[in-house]
C-alpha cells in the first residue's frame, strides 16, 4: 500500500528532473505506466517481516531487560520515557544494518526510469532485485551492498527512539487506567508516531538515498559530509526536507497498520 508513495518520495529526493509531487506522479504514470510506481517492491515485501521482527523484538526485549516488566505489566505502569527511548534507539540501530542491503536495492530499482512502453528506450541497468544485488557486488564489492548504511543508521537510531516514545505516550494518554488501548487508539497513536518520527528522519533519509545512488546530477559524493555540503550548496536547505509531504501521507496508514498488528500479535502470543 505504501510502496507507490515511497517511489515518488525516493525520486523526489534523488532526481532533480521533477518539479514536485504532481509532476513526478504524472511523469511516472505517463512514461512508465502504473507499474512504474511498483518498481523495486519485491525485496521490501520479502524482507519487511524480518526487518520489523528485529525492530519490534529488540525494542520489546530491551524494554523488558531495562524495566523487568512484561508487555502487559507495562500497560498498567508506563515505563519511563528514557527507558522507552533507549529501547527504541537500540531497535533502530540493529534494524538499520539488517535493512541496509534491501533498502539499497529498492532505491536503485525505484530510480530506474527506463520504460518498456517506449520503443527505443534503452534497457534498464538492473533486470531485477537479484541481478541488481549481483551487479552491485561485482562492480562495487561486498561493501557496496552497505552503501548509505551510515546515514541509514543515523536516520533510524534516534528517530526510532522518538517513534516509540510518541506511540507509548499517546496510547497511555488516551487509554483509561488499567485498560488495553482500543484498536482506534493504537492506529491513531501508530499513525502519529510514524509521521512524527519521519519529521526528524527526513534529512538523513535524503542523504541516505543520495549516498545509495552514489551521485546526483552526475556528481559522485566522496562521503556523507561531502553529500550534505554539496546538496546544501547546490539546492539550499529545502533539499533536506524533500519528499516529506508524500512520505507523511504514506507513514500514517503504514504505521497505523504496523502497530495494530504488533498489539494483536502480542495479545495473542504475549
Ligand atoms: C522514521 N523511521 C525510520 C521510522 N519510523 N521507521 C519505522 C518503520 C516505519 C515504517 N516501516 C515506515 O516505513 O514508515
Amino acid at each position: 500500500m505504501g510502496h507507490p508513495f515511497d517511489t515518488v518520495k525516493v525520486r523526489l529526493q534523488t532526481q532533480n528532473t521533477y518539479r514536485g509531487i504532481v509532476d513526478c506522479v504524472v511523469k511516472i504514470y505517463r512514461y512508465e505506466s502504473i507499474l512504474g510506481f511498483f518498481k523495486g517492491m519485491s525485496f521490501p515485501i520479502a524482507s519487511v517481516a524480518v526487518v520489523n521482527s528485529i525492530l519490534f523484538g529488540v525494542y520489546s526485549n530491551t524494554l523488558q531487560a531495562l524495566t523487568a516488566t512484561s508487555h502487559q505489566d507495562r500497560r498498567a505502569q508506563l515505563p519511563s520515557y528514557t527507558h522507552i527511548f533507549i529501547a527504541g534507539c537500540t531497535g533502530g540501530f540493529l534494524q538499520a544494518y539488517s535493512l541496509a542491503p534491501f533498502d539499497l536495492i529498492k532505491v536503485r530499482l525505484q530510480n530506474q526510469t527506463e520504460s518498456k512502453l517506449w520503443p527505443g528506450s534503452p534497457p534498464p541497468k538492473y533486470r531485477g532485485p537479484v541481478h541488481c544485488a549481483v551487479t552491485i557486488f561485482r562492480e562495487e564489492g561486498p561493501r557496496g551492498l552497505f552503501r548509505g548504511s551510515g546515514a541509514l543508521m543515523l536516520r533510524d537510531t534516534p528517530t526510532l527512539g522518538f517513534y516509540f516514545v510518541t506511540y507509548e505516550g499517546l496510547c497511555h494518554k488516551y487509554t483509561p487506567a488499567g485498560q488495553q488501548p482500543s484498536s482506534t487508539t493504537v492506529m491513531v497513536a501508530g499513525g502519529f508516531a510514524g509521521i512524527g518520527s519521519w519529521v526528524t528522519a527526513t534529512p538523513f533519509d535524503v542523504i541516505k538515498a543520495r549516498m545509495q545512488m552514489g551521485c546526483v546530477n552526475q556528481r559522485a559524493y566522496k562521503g556523507m559530509l561531502d553529500c550534505i555540503v554539496t546538496s546544501f550548496r547546490q539546492e539550499g536547505l529545502g533539499v533536506f526536507f524533500r519528499g516529506f509531504t508524500i512520505n507523511s501521507a504514506r507513514a500514517f496508514p503504514v504505521n497505523a497498520v504496523t502497530f495494530l498488528s504488533y498489539e494483536y500479535l502480542l495479545r495473542m502470543w504475549g
